[in-house]
């Protein structure tokens, strides 16, 4: 089945999703994407995923297609919502947006338009990403194109918009505490002596080993525990994180992404 979408926002996150779409069912699926009015950005984008023409007004492009990806900052979003209103028809309306959830979308739109409200992870890039998503009441086609969207970049859990809410800064926000995590620990093994590019690639692999044994079906406490020799290494290292209050520093760090999530979102 052919699919048509229109991507309003062509940075990261909108390159993600258009690589997977296009990798998953490329001549089966019609992209158009526009920008904030960088031409020259915008024809870089087009030309790296295929996609033509290169939109200049993206209001013409509404009719001609069935779903709307909103992948710009969610600052804009209240006015993108305001321009596409008058246009919207059977169209479903997907938005990316931080902090923006389907109420705040349904305000501006149509009664009963099609919405959706996903969010998903830098990990899409390379078709990983833990997307979360809600919806209002959709068609079946409609649903349909979600999901092409959604399995193109990754695993897709159903949520409540609330749950969407919490858990933004949880899959949405917290690889980006991950990577300082890796950034720690490739500048604590600085005398080991590795080029950076070594140092690195150990530490990845460390962290997809843990991350493999974590989607198995044991506990983190149980291979915390499997790693920690009693009276051994580890233990020494964890006994600081515990006096340093590790576990607080990281709700912290969450409950103020929420926070501000939640700002972003009014
Ligand atoms: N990065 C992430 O990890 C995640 C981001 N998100 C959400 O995704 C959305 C996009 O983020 P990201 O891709 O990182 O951002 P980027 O800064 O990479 O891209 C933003 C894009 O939006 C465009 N844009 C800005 N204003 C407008 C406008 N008024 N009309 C049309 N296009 C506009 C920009 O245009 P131009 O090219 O001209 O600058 C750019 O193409 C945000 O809402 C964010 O909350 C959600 C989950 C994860
Ligand atoms: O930093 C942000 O606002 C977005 C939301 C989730 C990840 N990045």
């Amino acid at each position: 089945m052919k699919r048509t979408y229109l991507f309003i926002g062509a940075g990261r996150m909108a390159a993600a999703m258009v690589k997977g779409l296009k990798a998953s069912c490329d001549d089966q699926v019609t992209i158009y994407a526009a920008n904030s009015g960088n031409k020259e950005r915008l024809e870089i984008f087009c030309t790296a995923y295929q996609l033509f023409p290169v939109v200049e007004n993206w209001t013409d492009y509404i009719t001609k297609v069935d779903t709307i990806v909103l992948a710009m900052p969610p600052s804009q979003q209240q006015d993108i919502l305001q321009q596409l209103a008058p246009f919207v028809t059977t169209q479903l309306i997907i938005s990316v947006a931080a902090g923006k959830g389907l109420r705040e979308m349904q305000k501006y739109l149509p009664d009963q338009t099609a919405v959706a409200w996903v969010m998903p992870n830098t990990a899409a890039q390379i078709g990983q990403s833990m997307s979360l998503y809600t919806t209002s009441t959709i068609s079946e086609a409609q649903k349909s194109a979600l999901h092409v969207l959604l399995e193109s970049i990754g695993e897709a859990k159903e949520c409540s918009e609330e749950q969407i809410h919490t858990l933004t800064a949880i899959t949405g926000s917290a690889p980006a505490f991950v990577y300082e995590f890796a950034m720690s620990l490739m500048d604590a093994a600085g005398n080991a002596q590795l080029a950076e590019e070594e140092l690195q690639e150990l530490v990845a692999q460390m962290i997809y080993g843990a991350a493999m044994m974590l989607k198995s079906s044991s506990s983190p406490a149980e291979l915390r525990e499997a790693v920690t020799t009693p009276g051994g290494a580890t233990a020494a290292g964890l006994d600081v994180l515990y006096a340093k209050n590790f576990q607080k520093v990281i709700h912290e760090a969450i409950q103020a992404t929420s926070e501000r999530a939640r700002i972003l979102g009014n």
